[in-house]
């Protein structure tokens, strides 16, 4: 693949002949499929089932560091999280108190409500909309303590009126984040677990003596959690199988550089595995911007990710033209998009495939991962083809209902049998048949 001359992303033309082949080996994500990786997935969750709470301790040990003998020295109840909530200052409270209003506020926009209808049959036909019961949040705790993925499971699950919401947050040498219990606290999860990985994942799907068996796993994870929630879906509900964090910026070449470039590394920042990429028409720009990294990169408290991020998986891209640009930004389907042009609008209609579109040049992905409202769980390595941003809409689900009066079973039944008896299933066939007046 061609390289920057500055070593720090790599340069691209869409013009160039081989620029598809080149796009394709940047977004290819192999993580999830890597096999040993399965296989050690894949043995911890038959050890969890096999041995419950003294796999779980025993990988926690290993894995986060920890020196645990107990499963109580890995729950955390609500008390110690309001503890940890009285510990934060002030202007992190309100802060905090803000993000979960605002998320709370947006996701009030997507409950669903129970319906039905009278049919002329005179059967009353509709779908009842209930809660999950119990549900498990994963909050991911290897790289970064991420507070705000709490406020973004555990308020929305609560938003759809989940009664028992369990988080898991590994706590690697034992470090656990008061930020991440008060954001726990805020959010109304009813217990923690400090339990990270594959383990984790294992634990929430079957259960154990101490870790109760939840209906359904959501958020974000590294490889290792990736792969155990594909494992157990079918024991439980997931969300989605969420990857390494992506953002995708088009923008016209009149942004602050600096902005853009930030813009990038506040996904690089995640994972050396995250992806930033730009789509400009303007070369000089391009020129501009990765000025701007080499400058700012080194700024970065965590400029070792970052670095490795944007060399491995990172990109600035020369197009024709922004109409072009929008070509592209479907077939890359990213998890973030930043329309960093003027009147975004005009660009809207043509965007099938993004899980978040950030509008704008104010309008930063950042803002969307703490306090804009929306969901900062999306879909990624392409996967907003066919999935959603996390809703209340995955921790409702939907009963049908049909309730015949005598006539309308007996109206229905006439169409029932037939098609019973030309399915060949006659005790169908009769069960409607018995309901026809004569
Ligand atoms: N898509 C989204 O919405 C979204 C949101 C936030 C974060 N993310 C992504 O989530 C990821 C978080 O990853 P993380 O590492 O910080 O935290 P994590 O909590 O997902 O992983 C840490 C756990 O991984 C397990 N682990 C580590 N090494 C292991 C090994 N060799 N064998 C077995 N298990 C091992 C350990 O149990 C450890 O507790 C990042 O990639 C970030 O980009 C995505
Ligand atoms: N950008 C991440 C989702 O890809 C979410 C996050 C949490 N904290 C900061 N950012
Ligand atoms: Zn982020």
């Amino acid at each position: 693949m061609t390289k920057a001359t500055s070593g720090h992303i790599r340069r691209f033309d869409s013009q160039q002949d081989d620029f598809r082949q080149q796009l394709d080996a940047l977004l290819a994500w192999e993580g999830v499929s890597d096999t040993q990786v399965n296989d050690t997935v894949l043995k911890i969750i038959a050890d969890v089932r096999a041995r419950g709470d003294d796999a779980l301790l025993e990988y926690t040990n290993r894995f986060d560091r920890m020196a645990v003998e107990q499963m109580a020295e890995l729950r955390i109840e609500r008390p110690a999280l309001e503890a940890a909530y009285q510990r934060l200052s002030p202007k992190l409270q309100q802060a905090l108190e803000i993000s979960v209003e605002r998320v709370r506020a947006y996701h009030q926009h997507q409950k669903q409500e129970s319906w039905q209808y009278t049919d002329a049959s005179g059967t009353v036909l509709g779908q009842r909309i209930t809660p999950l019961d119990r549900v498990g949040v994963y909050v991911p705790g290897g790289l970064a303590p991420l507070a705000s993925s709490v406020v973004m499971t555990a308020v929305t699950a609560k938003v759809a009126g989940v009664p028992e919401v369990i988080m898991a947050h590994p706590t690697p040498d034992g470090n656990v984040s008061d930020f991440v219990l008060a954001a726990a606290w805020l959010s109304g999860v009813d217990q923690v677990f400090t339990i990270g990985g594959a383990q984790a994942v294992a634990a929430l799907a079957y259960g154990t003596a101490t870790v109760p068996a939840v209906d359904k796993v959501v958020g974000p994870g590294n490889i290792y959690v990736a792969t155990a929630k594909r494992h157990v879906f079918g024991q439980v509900g997931i969300d989605m199988v969420a990857g390494p964090s992506e953002i995708l910026v088009v923008c016209d070449g009149k942004t602050d550089p600096d902005w853009i470039a930030m813009d990038l590394f506040s996904q690089a920042e995640h994972d050396a595995d995250a992806q930033a990429i730009l789509l400009c028409p303007d070369a000089e720009y391009l020129d501009a911007v990765e000025a701007s990294i080499v400058r700012l990169l080194p700024t970065l408290e965590r400029v070792d990710i970052a670095r490795r991020s944007l060399a491995d998986r990172g990109a600035l891209i020369k197009v024709q033209s922004l109409e072009e640009a929008i070509e592209w930004v479907n077939r890359i389907a990213p998890e973030h998009l930043e329309l960093s042009v003027d009147q975004p609008e005009q660009y809207l209609d043509r965007i099938r495939h993004a899980g978040a579109i950030f509008m704008g040049r104010h309008t930063s992905e950042a803002l969307g991962d703490y306090v804009a409202g929306p969901n900062h769980v999306l879909p990624t390595s392409g996967t907003a083809r066919f999935s959603s941003p996390l809703g209340v809409y995955d921790f409702q689900k939907k009963s049908s209902i049909i309730h015949c009066t005598p006539a309308s079973a007996s109206e229905l039944g006439e169409s029932a049998g037939p098609l019973a008896r030309g399915e060949l299933l006659t005790a169908h066939a009769r069960s409607a048949e018995y309901r026809i007046k004569e």
